[in-house]
């Protein structure tokens, strides 16, 4: 635990010290989890959405990509069910004045449960070595029996009360598990109350004709209500579907973990539109594409999990997670949701427009079905930053921060660095700078020692460093350093293009990801 903490403290202050992420305002100390992406963290985040965005749109032909407004007409929310139940239970504690979710704290109850359970089947298992069966050890063990089903019977009392809007039992359970404020230590906690997470503001220039309206709390809905409008002008046929990403707004009770949770972050969504009765299938096959797409980026296999959901949102009838292992354990990096037909028959209803789709084969209109993959950019961002960070000690005892982001995502693909700031050194440099810019990113160096200028590229991410050097006059070569390995090779000046391109070209990282 202690080093998760740890490791995640370094994560966030490496993002703040190499440029990659700042707190928003920070100079009137900052916006509580709204943040800035600085210089290399502004290319990091286009790589990934351009990863994403490619792997959607160009690798699908019956994928079309569009990008619509953030305001949305009101009755979209209404429609959508988030005005009237996108809602999280809140409480706040009397003493500390701090606000927290309901559902957290139980949650977080629970997980401690689990954490006991797992440290009895951890001991259990150093004990017996190589004879330990841990299933029947977690079946049979009395204290382990006991926090498990303590803890199954915690999370689904509350599922039951939340489904029933029972807030009432929500506190009385709160107050029956002894759940202190994690801050005060205090018991002495409000009523629960449900808490609508959408921001509002006014469009309009009088007081009197103002309209309310909300900042879209998800990208998706951008894409229902324009539903008809590409199915016609793209000719689109089921199964299709439509792409999108973009800024999205929530007022989150407790955001945290750094860009984990924001109130303002982005989304990059995909709703694909099916036969009524094939949902499930193309369920199945999106759920196996997006993991298909997240282990092409080579971050560990073992970092991704899928969560099948049992409680399942009023509009969907099968959900799963992607989940990630954060510094802080596995939490929810993306979601596939089977959104039956809820979403294009409430705006039917709402805006009495038809949102059908005549099927020649079939000879018959119907509202299509839905199956909708959601990542949050951010939480993207972090999942690839947070992993790429390492820290490795070298042969000689030194210490080398290293950030090792696929190549394809790095901000700048390769620096550029004469040996000696003198000797005509720099202008060889510039010109082979020159010449790469126009297929990369790349980054000219002059400044201080060789060795310091490469650990300076390292903790940015940039996969190749390449020196100009006294030979290079005479030889027409240059060193080229490789992240990773540090391994240092001579090459020709006109072979490094396609050296590069070779670790850096989208193309072939898609083709990993199909
Ligand atoms: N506050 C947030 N900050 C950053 N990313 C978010 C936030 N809320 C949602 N996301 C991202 O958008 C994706 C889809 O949104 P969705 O509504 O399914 O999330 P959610 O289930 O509400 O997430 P969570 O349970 O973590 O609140 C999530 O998988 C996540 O990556």
């Amino acid at each position: 635990m202690k080093n998760q903490e740890d490791k995640f403290k370094k994560v966030v202050s490496h993002a703040k010290e190499y440029g990659f992420i700042f707190q928003s305002s920070e100079i009137y100390d900052g916006l509580s989890a709204v943040y800035d992406y600085a210089q290399n963290g502004a290319e990091l985040k286009n790589s990934i959405r351009e990863y994403w965005w490619k792997s959607m749109v160009q690798m699908n032909e019956n994928i079309v990509g569009i990008d619509a407004a953030i305001f949305m007409h009101p009755t979209t929310w209404k429609a959508s069910g988030h005005v009237d139940a996108f809602n999280d239970p809140l409480i706040d504690n009397k003493d500390s004045k701090k606000r927290y979710r309901a559902d957290v704290l139980i949650e977080d109850y629970a997980e401690k449960l689990n954490i006991k359970a797992e440290k009895e089947i951890a001991k259990a298992a150093k004990r017996f070595g190589d004879a330990f069966d841990r299933s029947e050890f977690v079946n049979t063990n009395p204290r382990v029996v006991g926090y498990l089903s303590k803890k199954e019977a915690v999370l689904s009392r509350m599922a039951r009360s939340l489904e029933n809007e029972d807030l009432k039992d929500v506190k009385a359970l709160i107050e029956e598990l002894e759940i202190a404020c994690p801050l005060s230590g205090s018991k002495n906690w409000t009523d629960v109350k449900q808490f609508n997470l959408m921001f509002g503001t006014k469009l309009g220039a009088s007081a009197e004709s103002a309209m309310d309206l909300y900042l879209r709390p998800e990208t998706a809905q951008g894409i229902f209500v324009n539903f008809a409008n590409v199915q016609k002008t793209g000719r689109m046929k089921i199964p299709f579907g439509i792409a999108q990403t973009g800024k999205a707004f929530r007022n989150e009770i407790v955001a945290r973990q750094f860009i984990f949770r924001m109130r303002e972050f982005e989304q990059m969504e995909m709703q694909f539109f099916v036969r009524p009765g094939e949902e499930l299938k193309w369920y199945e096959l999106w759920k196996e594409t997006r993991l298909k797409w997240h282990l092409s980026l080579g971050l560990g296999e073992n970092k991704y999990r899928f969560h099948d959901h049992d409680k399942l949102a009023h509009y969907a009838n099968a959900a799963a997670d992607i989940e990630f292992e954060f510094p802080f354990g596995f939490k929810e990096l993306e979601g596939i949701h089977s959104r039956t037909d809820f979403d294009l028959k409430a705006h039917e209803e709402h805006s009495g427009k038809k949102l059908q789709f005549f099927d020649h084969e079939m000879n018959k209109n119907y509202v299509p079905y839905v199956v909708e993959t959601s990542i949050g950019l951010d939480r993207m961002f972090l999942a690839v930053f947070s992993s790429a960070l390492q820290e490795e000690t070298l042969e000689d005892g030194s210490e080398r921060v290293v950030l090792k982001l696929p190549p394809v995502l790095a901000p700048t693909k390769a620096a550029i660095l004469p040996l000696i700031k003198k000797d005509g050194l720099p202008e060889i440099a510039r010109e082979i700078m020159d010449e790469l810019k126009f297929d990369f990113s790349v980054a000219y160096d002059e400044k201080d020692a060789i060795g310091r200028r490469y650990r300076r590229q390292d903790a940015i991410g940039t996969p190749f460093c390449i020196t100009v050097d006294h030979d290079t006059k005479n030889d027409g070569m240059v060193t080229i350093r490789y992240r990773d390995t540090m391994e240092q090779n001579r090459i020709k000046i006109e072979d490094l293009r396609s050296i590069i391109s070779k670790e850096v070209s989208m193309a072939d990282w898609l083709r990993k990801s199909q």
